[in-house]
């Protein structure tokens, strides 16, 4: 019923979901953004706070609740959903996961200046998101229905991908989408 992107941090998941709900006229939901409404406080600052444990039980609450709303949506989850086996049998189960396969490299360049994702701020982002790829992928793998390759490519291409594979698998009603995401 909903559609739930996954991957690492900054491989688009946000920005992709929210051009996919728009063409599909469906609502669109951000996992993290959710989670920061619900803790008052931004991500960062929660896990400055309470550290990354605490990050990970609100996130798999909050991940269950979404995944069980009647209303068909577009999931973007947090890059670390997938770290906890219950939120990996729940996604697949109540939704169709798309995984956005990302080079670090794209997405170490991408992310220079930004300040906002905890996990991102040591000495030295690509090693580290080299890391959580290689902690990661086959949990990514093993969650998803569909790998996009997303190398090189910008949202607007990764978003026509996805609406292309979901139009052939039949999970839309108004089929054509694909011509309607804008560069
Ligand atoms: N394929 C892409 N091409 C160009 N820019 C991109 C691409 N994917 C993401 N971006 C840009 O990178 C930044 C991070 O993207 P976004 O916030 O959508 O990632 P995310 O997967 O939701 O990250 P997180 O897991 O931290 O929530 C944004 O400025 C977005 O516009
Ligand atoms: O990759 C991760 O573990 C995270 C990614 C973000 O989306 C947030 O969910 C949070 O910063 C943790
Ligand atoms: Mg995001």
């Amino acid at each position: 019923m909903h559609i739930s992107l996954i991957g690492l941090p900054g491989s688009g998941k946000s920005t992709i979901g929210r051009q996919l709900a728009r063409v599909w006229k469906l609502q669109f939901v951000d996992t993290d953004h959710v989670i920061e409404q619900r803790l008052g406080c931004s991500i960062k600052d929660f896990f400055a706070a309470q550290g990354e444990a605490a990050f990970r039980e609100v996130e798999a609450k909050v991940l269950v609740e979404l995944l069980q709303e009647k209303t068909a949506s577009v999931i973007s989850t947090g890059g670390g959903a997938v770290l906890r086996p219950e939120n990996r049998v729940a996604l697949r189960a109540w939704s169709t996961v798309f995984y956005l396969q990302s080079l670090p490299e794209d997405i170490a360049r991408r992310l220079r200046t930004d300040t906002s994702r905890p996990l991102m701020q040591g000495e030295d982002p690509l090693k580290r998101l080299r890391d959580l790829l290689q902690v990661r992928a086959p949990l990514y793998l093993e969650t998803a229905h569909y790998v996009v390759d997303a190398a090189r490519q910008n949202t607007a291409q990764v978003s026509r991908k996805i609406c292309m594979q979901a139009e052939l698998a039949g999970l839309l009603s108004s089929p054509g989408c694909s011509e309607e995401v804008a560069d």
